[in-house]
């Protein structure tokens, strides 16, 4: 079953209400986007495994609590998951990194009656760690909103052997969560702000704007 983290930090609430403003810099954008990607990488590697090793500390030979799993990996979907590898990094300096290139075509969307909104999906990288089929997965990216970009990846990351697979993004709509929790019901979700739906074009309200082009510093 999946298991969905909103996040109620008072921080990630506020630097999200900060990456909300309009206009922005490139600079702020990015260092909020690194801070809430830290704060929520916090949530997410709560669950990873340590037991008792042996050290030498100063004061002697002890048993310490340490990591027993391989370093995960961490994916960031390019182009806008990279705005959150170094938050990311900062609380895993050690995790590998596999990369998995998607691009939305916007004009290849569809709209059915009910109003739901597809967008096509262009596929123009991925490079995994060989053994990721022995490493916990961190999915990084900015926006879920159709969901479209989230399930491919993850199903990228399954088809290469991966079985433990969280997914981390700032703002979420519900059209997106809900695709993604039915696609991949067996992953685990972290979010800094579930929003309140998709706009016609598939970009959030009230979300963030394009976060890859505010990243990048390509906005027009
Ligand atoms: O849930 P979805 O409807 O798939 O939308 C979310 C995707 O859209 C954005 O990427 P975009 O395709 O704009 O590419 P970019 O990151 O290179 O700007 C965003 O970074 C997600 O990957
Ligand atoms: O609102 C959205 C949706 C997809 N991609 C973005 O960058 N923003
Ligand atoms: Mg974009």
């Amino acid at each position: 079953m999946m298991a969905v983290h909103i996040s109620d930090h008072p921080l990630v609430k506020h630097k999200v209400s900060l990456l909300r403003e309009h206009n922005i810099s490139v600079k702020s954008f990015r260092e909020l986007t690194n801070e809430v990607s830290a704060l929520l990488m916090t949530d997410a590697t709560r669950s990873m495994t340590i037991s008792n090793k042996p050290i030498k500390c100063w004061s002697g030979d002890i048993m310490a609590p340490m990591l027993n799993e391989k370093s995960p990996t961490l994916v960031p979907i390019l182009r806008a998951g990279m705005g959150m590898l170094n938050g990311a990094l900062s609380l895993l300096p050690n995790a590998k990194i596999s990369l998995v290139g998607l691009k939305r075509n916007d004009d290849d969307i569809t709209r059915s009656e009910n109003g739901a909104v597809s967008i096509g999906i262009e596929t123009y990288y991925e490079n995994l760690v060989n053994d990721i089929d022995q490493r916990r997965a961190f999915v990084l990216d900015p926006m879920l909103a159709t969901g479209g970009s989230a399930i491919a990846s993850i199903t990228m990351l399954k088809n290469s052997g991966c079985k433990n697979i969280s997914a981390i993004f700032l703002v979420a709509a519900p059209e997106g969560l809900e695709a993604l929790t039915t696609a991949h019901p067996d992953i685990s979700v972290y979010i800094a702000s579930l929003d309140e739906k998709i706009n016609e074009h598939g970009y959030i309200l009230p979300g963030l704007g394009d976060a890859g082009d505010k990243i990048f510093g390509t906005l027009a």
